[in-house]
């Protein structure tokens, strides 16, 4: 049986992360992977019903980050860690470093408190804690990101703030991803196409795929 593999895919509203996990899905099958998609928040019908909250309520930023880290830990226990037991690829939209680009970096709100909460909620059994293996960071100007979205739904309560809180979460990802190695930059501003051969590009380095899936 393989080992499970975690990968989780971040960026702002609008980066383009979700236009290639169904591509991501296709490799990893040929592959002869079993994948487990999922997102945050969400994933589980607990934290599904969070999400809606956290996505259409109005909330100070300490209630916003005790929801999304609850909505976390049911996602984590239900389907995350059973589906890394399987030996599942886990392709996760957004995991935590989205609570700190967005509730840290984007509200202002405590990086420690985040840290402790993150701590709590991602703990194994070993005591280390679970992460992703590789974070696909899909890095595009706030205002590229804003043009992209223009139109094309109907915007929420994040995707209605204004630029400048999307440059503070730009900058929340570029510092996390400043201190861990499992970070990867995609530059978001290319065609499609392009942003796909980095993503391949990125997963051969790391040695995540076989010439032979590519
Ligand atoms: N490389 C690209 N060039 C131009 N437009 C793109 C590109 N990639 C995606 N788009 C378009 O930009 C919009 C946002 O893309 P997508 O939904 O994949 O972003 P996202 O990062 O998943 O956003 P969110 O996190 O808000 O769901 C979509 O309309 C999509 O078709
Ligand atoms: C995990 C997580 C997400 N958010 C925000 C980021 C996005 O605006 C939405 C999710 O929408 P998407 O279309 O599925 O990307 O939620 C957040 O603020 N904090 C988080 O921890």
């Amino acid at each position: 049986m393989s080992a499970g593999l975690f990968l989780s895919l971040e960026g702002i509203d609008g980066a383009g992360k979700s236009s290639h996990i169904d591509a991501l899905e296709a490799l990893f099958k040929a592959a002869g992977r079993q994948v487990t998609r999922t997102r945050e928040p969400g994933g589980t019908p607990l934290a599904e019903t969070l999400r809606t909250l956290v996505l259409n309520e109005a909330m100070d930023p300490l209630t916003e980050s005790l929801l999304v880290f609850a909505a976390r830990r049911d996602h984590v226990v239900q389907v995350i860690e059973p589906a890394l037991a399987r030996g599942d690829v886990v392709l996760c939209d957004r995991f935590t470093d989205a609570t700190f680009a967005y509730q840290g970096a984007g509200r202002g709100f405590d990086q420690a408190v985040l840290a402790t909460l993150e701590r709590w909620v991602q703990a194994r059994d070993d005591a280390a804690l679970l992460q992703p293996a590789l974070t696909l960071w899909f890095d595009l100007p706030p205002e590229i990101a804003a043009e992209r979205l223009a139109g094309a739904r109907l915007p929420d309560k994040f995707e209605s703030q204004p630029v400048e809180f999307f440059r503070r979460v730009a900058s929340g990802y570029a510092a996390r991803a400043a201190e861990a190695p499992r970070f990867a930059r995609i530059d978001a501003n290319r065609s499609r196409e392009q942003v796909w051969a980095q993503v391949e590009a990125v997963l051969a380095e790391r040695g995540l795929i076989g010439r032979h899936t590519r």
